[in-house]
């Protein structure tokens, strides 16, 4: 049986002068299941956004095919524009609209559909993310999680085919991250929603998926689920990738234990390792 989310032998590549092209990611393969969510992770540059731009048809793949759902998106002489796609975004800086309270906010992707029906689905994607009494305010009135959670709401407003996330955590702190990331995984599993996410942190790519694609240079290097990548890493790269988080984590739970009762030292050391982290 097809998956629901295809990319077959995708290759993207950015302009580079008079008729030249960077190639950015090579001949790359992925597919998801209804309900699936899967999170790409790699360092920087490796190719993360570059994917999740193509796959929401911001960009156009030099070759390859991407399949939603039945519906070819991109592929031999097709292209489903973005807004065609009925596919919903979160990005790391919340983007919502300051001059528009929470309500405006949630309910601005579903402006067509009839009053009464578009105050139900807002209300409802208010409970869903636990903000129900927030929906008179404007985002400067709520915190980074809280102004996360609005966005979350207002991507799957519309009942978007597939979500797509950008770091969607990285502008948070580090406890309100990983929280968040479970939140939001408790969220897209009761709502059935099939989610790609990408992320240069593996305690937020392990907390939120299903299944990670560890990225090195424009290519998967393993897909596979968190504990496989953990207990049978495929190469050395994989291997010290996944040991390097580790520490990282190691590192930050002993600052934490010791810590504890001195909040500014906790805090601090949430940051510097939100630093180190990213
Ligand atoms: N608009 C662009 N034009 C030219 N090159 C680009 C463009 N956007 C990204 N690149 C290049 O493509 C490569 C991959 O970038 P991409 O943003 O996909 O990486 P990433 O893995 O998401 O990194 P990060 O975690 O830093 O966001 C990088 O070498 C980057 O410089």
């Amino acid at each position: 049986m097809p998956s629901y989310l295809t990319l077959e032998h995708l290759h993207l590549a950015y302009p580079n002068g008079r008729s030249r092209w960077h190639s950015v990611v090579h001949d790359l393969d992925l597919s998801l299941e209804p309900g699936e969510i899967a999170s790409l992770l790699g360092e920087s540059g490796c190719g993360k956004t570059t994917i999740l731009r193509a796959v929401a048809g911001l960009d156009m793949p030099r070759s390859g095919r991407i399949v939603l759902d039945g519906q070819e998106l991109a592929g031999d002489g097709c292209f489903v524009p973005p807004e065609q796609r009925r596919i919903g975004m979160m990005f790391q800086d919340y983007a919502l609209f300051p001059h528009l309270d929470i309500r405006a906010n949630i309910g601005f992707g579903i402006r067509r559909l009839p009053a009464a029906q578009r105050a139900d689905r807002i209300a409802e994607m208010a409970r869903l993310v636990g903000l129900e009494h927030s929906l008179d305010k404007y985002p400067h009135e709520l915190s980074g999680g809280q102004q996360q959670r609005i966005a979350l709401a207002r991507a799957m407003a519309p009942s978007p085919r597939l979500l797509l996330l950008d770091e969607p955590f990285s502008s948070l702190d580090i406890h309100t991250r990983e929280r968040l990331a479970f939140e939001v995984r408790d969220i897209l599993k009761e709502t059935g929603t099939t989610a790609l996410l990408v992320t240069h942190s593996q305690a937020e790519a392990f907390a939120i998926s299903d299944s990670v694609g560890l990225m090195h240079e424009g290519r998967i290097v393993q897909w596979d689920t968190p504990y496989g990548l953990h207990h049978h890493p495929a190469s050395d790269y994989v291997r010290r990738f996944i040991r390097h988080g580790d520490a990282l984590e190691d590192r930050r739970n002993e600052i934490f234990r010791r810590a504890r009762p001195d909040t500014a030292v906790r805090e601090s050391a949430n940051s510097i390792l939100s630093s180190v982290d990213s």
